[in-house]
């Protein structure tokens, strides 16, 4: 569970500011047509996919809620663009990019998978991330190297908790987004009530381009609202059979076309000139300012079918290579070498940078899965690590193609491919030219907010653990592995209850260990109530040799919920945690480079609060006054001054025990509700909401993560396994007392 971020970061669609048009590079949507057909169903073989150039390239994520469908979509992708001959199942354990042995059992996408396919002479590189939220920061990874995204709703449910939550992060990283409502098949499907969801919780402008035909168990196709004729998939065929627009949705196909056409006219300049001329607007003009649109966040195309009855994947895929950014459409990737900017553009040409993105174990050994941003990179190449600041050889280079992978001889500009080879490389590094070294940014790792407690069952597998956990905590970096500094213990932090349980089990599977895990606990923090003024504290040390001394006098408040953090350097404790540090000394008492030394003392304090040890957040603290000595004063006095004078200043202060907090989105039978709702208040929740949705309740409610420990199992014990939950980390709130002890159980659990 991602740490809760400041609302400052979150922006809304209309606001991206990766896109630029390129109304140039992209075909027309009639040209798509005409030209799809030959990729359907053509059987994949090593190298058959033509050499791209990168406007023909689509860096392509699947975002939704849990259980929207993404991984549905995926396969029907893959099998539309003749990556599969068959098409896979969640349901059967069948589906391809949902590989790994535990999401087959578990039915859900654990990570994020990468896979290649073609359209229409375009190569799309899709990337199906994780729903569930304790793997948010894999689809973190996976937005931070993708172009553009394909959000999948469900045509029942709407928008979502956790679709509400990747959009966010999708605004975050500027990704332009195209919308499919899926599910068009199911009881209760309703298309003009999903997107008017879209309208109230993520976008102002949801721009539907196609109108269902039948409804429910009858959907059978769709109208398309830019070329004006019908769509329809008979049962089991192979493609869309396409045709004039059914009689009687003529009159409602022109008016939702007019509306259409109204809303892109209002919102781009070229498209309202055409409309004000001509009082329409022309198939081309559509098609080339819906695709601007879509680039530069004004608006989102919005698509509807039935993943699983395979309905609409086709004209998704032309939406895709029509209206989302190829690598030339967005902005040059920005990376800094000591301290100096520097840009690189999608060119194949230019210096070598790319970023991992992911790390994977595989049977063909230690996959590293690279978006290229600029240059080229072949088989072969020593390439440099700016992260590690290591050289690493590139072994082989491959395409991943659903369950195989095609050897490369180089990669370019644009691309996602896997790298065979890299010993030391971990996600979030870059690799670049070494003769023109730069840092990309590297995707952002939350916080671990649960852990546990792992110990092998059989004593002489200590060490074969210690390498298990390393080895996972190296493919993901929101895994933290660390020795409880007071049992001793080995504790495994990360995002979630299921994380961990996923991680545990690969240890057992993968890795052949057997290992007990102790009941989980949150990672608490602490906070100041009430502060203290004018805290002195004064260090004096004198033992033979030079002296030191340093003598500071500190205010400690809490800080205002609108006071503006100053994050520290990169490493720093504290960093971004909500501390804010101000020097009100006069007169020269404190010179300028000792206040900046207090200020780095007290960031260390900071990362133990005294309550329980727990990281200390939302601090304001002003240096008031202070003394020197003309020859014992130093830096590092007045670090050890800043460092021990916070941390005695904050056993002064009235602190507060904090713990994270979730919202749950409970749906069950509406006959349970009632047993549902009083185990939420058992676990402290308490109820922000509640509503019928197609016979089944939707419940809302804000509680302490601590408390959803085993939720799930109850959950299902209570409602005879019809209900189900999602849950979204809101933040940090107080704990009740007496202090919950922060330090895990032993371990109880046998694996
Ligand atoms: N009726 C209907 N069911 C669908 C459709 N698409 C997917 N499903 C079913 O919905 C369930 C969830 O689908 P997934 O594709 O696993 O959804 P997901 O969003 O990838 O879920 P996670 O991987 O767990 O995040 C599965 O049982 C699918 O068979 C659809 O178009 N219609």
């Amino acid at each position: 569970m991602p740490a809760a971020r400041p609302a400052s970061e979150v922006r809304t669609g209309p606001q991206l500011t990766r896109s630029r048009s390129a109304l140039t590079d992209v075909p027309s949507v009639a040209r798509v047509r005409e030209s799809r057909r030959p990729v359907r169903r053509t059987p994949g073989r090593p190298g058959a996919m033509r050499t791209h150039t990168p406007a023909t390239v689509r860096n392509l994520g699947i975002l939704a809620h849990v259980d929207a469908g993404k991984t549905t979509v995926t396969e029907r992708i893959l099998y539309a663009t003749g990556v599969t001959h068959k098409r896979g199942e969640v349901h059967d354990g069948t589906a391809v990019t949902d590989f790994d042995p535990q999401e087959r059992d578990r039915g859900i996408t654990i990570f994020a998978a990468a896979v290649t396919c073609a359209w229409d002479s375009h190569r799309i590189n899709l990337i199906d991330t994780p729903g569930h939220v304790d793997f948010a920061d894999e689809v973190e990874r996976s937005l931070r190297v993708l172009d553009g995204a394909v959000a999948v709703f469900d045509a029942v449910a709407g928008v979502e908790p956790q679709s509400e939550s990747v959009w966010r992060q999708a605004d975050r990283h500027g990704v332009p987004r195209i919308a499919f409502v899926n599910k068009m098949d199911r009881a209760g499907a309703d298309l003009d009530a999903a997107v008017d969801s879209i309208r109230r919780r993520l976008h102002p402008a949801p721009l539907v381009v196609q109108l269902p035909i039948g409804a429910e168990g009858g959907f059978t196709g769709v109208v398309d609202l830019v070329r004006m004729r019908a769509l329809t998939w008979a049962d089991g065929a192979e493609a869309a059979e396409r045709g004039p627009v059914p009689e009687e949705l003529r009159a409602e196909a022109a008016r939702r076309r007019h509306l259409l056409e109204e809303a892109v006219a209002e919102r781009h300049p070229a498209a309202l000139e055409e409309y004000c001329d001509r009082g329409t607007l022309g198939d081309g003009t559509l098609t080339a300012a819906l695709r601007d649109l879509t680039r530069s966040g004004d608006g989102v195309v919005v698509l509807c079918g039935s993943a699983y009855r395979d309905r609409g994947v086709e004209p998704l895929l032309d939406a895709v290579v029509a209206y989302l950014p190829s690598p030339l459409d967005v902005p040059p990737v920005r990376g800094t070498h000591h301290g100096e900017e520097r840009e690189r553009a999608a060119d194949p040409d230019a210096p070598l940078a790319a970023l991992a993105f992911k790390v994977q174990a595989t049977a063909t050994g230690r996959l590293t899965f690279l978006r290229v941003y600029s240059g080229t990179m072949e088989k072969g190449d020593t390439v440099w690590d700016a992260t590690t600041g290591r050289g690493e050889r590139i072994g082989r280079i491959l395409r991943v193609r659903a369950d195989r992978h095609d050897p490369l001889e180089r990669a370019v500009a644009g691309d996602i491919v896997a790298v065979v080879g890299l010993k030391g490389t971990r996600p979030g590094a870059t690799l670049c030219a070494p003769d023109a070294p730069l840092v990309l940014e590297p995707p952002g790792t939350a916080e671990p907010v649960v852990h546990v407690a792992v110990e092998a069952r059989r004593s002489t597998d200590t060490g074969r653990l210690a390498s298990a956990l390393a080895r996972l905590a190296e493919e993901d970096p929101s895994l933290v592995v660390r020795t409880d500094p007071e049992t001793g213990q080995t504790l495994l932090s990360g995002m979630g209850e299921l994380h961990l349980e996923v991680a545990a089990e690969r240890v057992r599977r993968e890795h052949g260990v057997e290992i007990s895990v102790g009941r989980p606990g949150v990672a608490y923090r602490e906070t100041v109530g009430t502060g203290v003024s004018g805290f002195g504290y004064r260090h004096v040390k004198q033992d033979g040799g030079a002296g030191q001394f340093a003598h500071v006098v500190l205010d400690v408040a809490p800080l205002g919920p609108e006071e503006p953090e100053k994050p520290g350097g990169p490493g720093e404790p504290g960093e971004g945690e909500g501390f804010v540090f101000v020097s009100a000394v006069t007169g020269g008492r404190v010179p300028q480079e000792y206040v900046r030394a207090v200020e780095a003392g007290c960031r260390e304090a900071l990362a133990e609060g005294p309550l329980g040890g727990h990281p200390v957040t939302g601090v304001r603290v002003t240096l008031t006054d202070g003394q020197t000595h003309v020859k014992d004063s130093s830096d590092t006095a007045f670090r050890t001054a800043g460092r021990l004078g916070l941390r005695d200043a904050l056993r002064a202060c009235a602190m507060v025990l904090l713990e994270p907090v979730v919202e749950v989105t409970v749906t069950v039978p509406e006959d349970t509700v009632g047993g549902v709702l009083g185990d939420l208040a058992a676990r402290r929740g308490r109820v922000t909401g509640s509503r019928t949705r197609a016979g089944a309740a939707v419940v809302t409610a804000t509680v302490p993560l601590a408390e959803l420990f085993g939720y799930a199992t109850r959950l299902r014990g209570r409602t005879q396994g019809r209900g189900t939950f999602t849950a979204r980390p809101t933040g940090y709130a107080p704990a009740p007392a007496p202090t919950p002890t922060p330090t895990p159980a032993p371990a109880v659990r046998a694996g």
